[in-house]
């Protein structure tokens, strides 16, 4: 990291040269997008892209130390056993890694508190949600303040959504954009805060980065199924208080390309999709940042 800041020092001039940057994308035992968010990172200009199983972090092989840019994708971990990424929570909190006294999470508090960026997307947002990453007010991440829980349906809800970015938020990943359009495909993306006054700081800290909207992307709605789980406030995404950590149900790695949108082959699109400038942010923030 510090490299190609020391390198051009010593040339007696400050960083000409962009940082090199590192992402990171967490697999492992059922979780089924990492192809596409790796895609999506070196699409969106990651120098390096990484996919690692989450047993090569608890060996110690991998180190997250090494990477600036931390992807959690989506899928089915554990089954949704005990309530989607809840067991997986409980392996980052308490597993130690192999020959060390140091837990997965400590390293993820290290990664945090060194300024880097973590993207979770669905079963990764569900993640940092029982983590704690999200919200992560006062960044006492250990503490879970809000849930994603089952749709209102009471079924898998599998459907491309609006949504309407909050431009007054502190979120990185989603500077310059204003509707976007996404699926979504998930049993458990309700969201409900423990109580008012969770919900009251969320608003008020801008830390609401995303909401279902009407098709004009101006009107958040409630109503099914434009709001496809009954989310509180209709909340799609969340981002922490720094607007670094940033966790949303619909798949921005599902929409890299016109061809990936549900009617390409009728509407006059954009080559590019809507999702890869998430990934385009990020990592331009990280080259200009770190
Ligand atoms: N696409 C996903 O990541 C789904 C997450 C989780 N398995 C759910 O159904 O809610």
């Amino acid at each position: 990291m510090t490299g190609s800041l020391k390198e051009n020092k010593e040339q007696g001039k400050l960083r000409t040269m962009p940082q090199r940057v590192k992402s990171m994308v967490i697999t492992g035992n059922g979780t089924n997008c990492e192809m596409e968010m790796a895609h999506a990172c070196r699409l969106a200009g990651s120098d390096e892209v990484d996919i690692v199983h989450i047993s090569d972090l608890i060996s110690g092989e991998k180190r997250l130390d090494d990477y600036h840019f931390l992807n959690l994708p989506g899928g089915f971990v554990d089954g949704d056993d005990l309530g989607s990424a809840k067991a997986n929570a409980n392996r980052l909190l308490h597993v130690r890694i192999r020959g060390t006294e140091e837990r997965l999470y400590d390293s993820l508090r290290r990664f945090i508190a060194d300024g880097k960026l973590i993207l979770g997307v669905c079963n990764g947002f569900q993640l940092m949600v029982k983590l704690g990453l999200l919200p992560g007010f006062d960044g006492d991440y250990a503490t879970q303040t809000v849930t994603l829980t089952y749709n209102d349906s009471g079924k898998f809800e599998d459907r491309w959504v609006y949504l309407k970015p909050d431009p007054s938020s502190p979120c990185v990943f989603t500077r310059e954009m204003e509707g976007i359009y996404l699926p979504v495909r998930h049993g458990e993306g309700k969201l409900v805060p423990r109580d008012e006054g969770i919900l009251k700081r969320l608003h008020d800290q801008r830390q609401v980065v995303l909401q279902y909207s009407d098709s004009s992307f101006r009107e958040a709605v409630m109503a099914y199924p434009q709001n496809p789980n009954g989310s509180t406030n209709a909340i799609a995404g969340l981002c922490n208080e720094t607007g670094r950590l940033f966790g949303l149900m619909p798949h921005p790695e599902a929409y890299l390309h016109a061809t990936n949108h549900p009617r390409w082959t009728r509407e006059k699109l954009p080559e590019e999709g809507q999702g890869l400038q998430i990934f385009r942010n990020a990592v331009n923030f990280l080259r200009r940042e770190l």
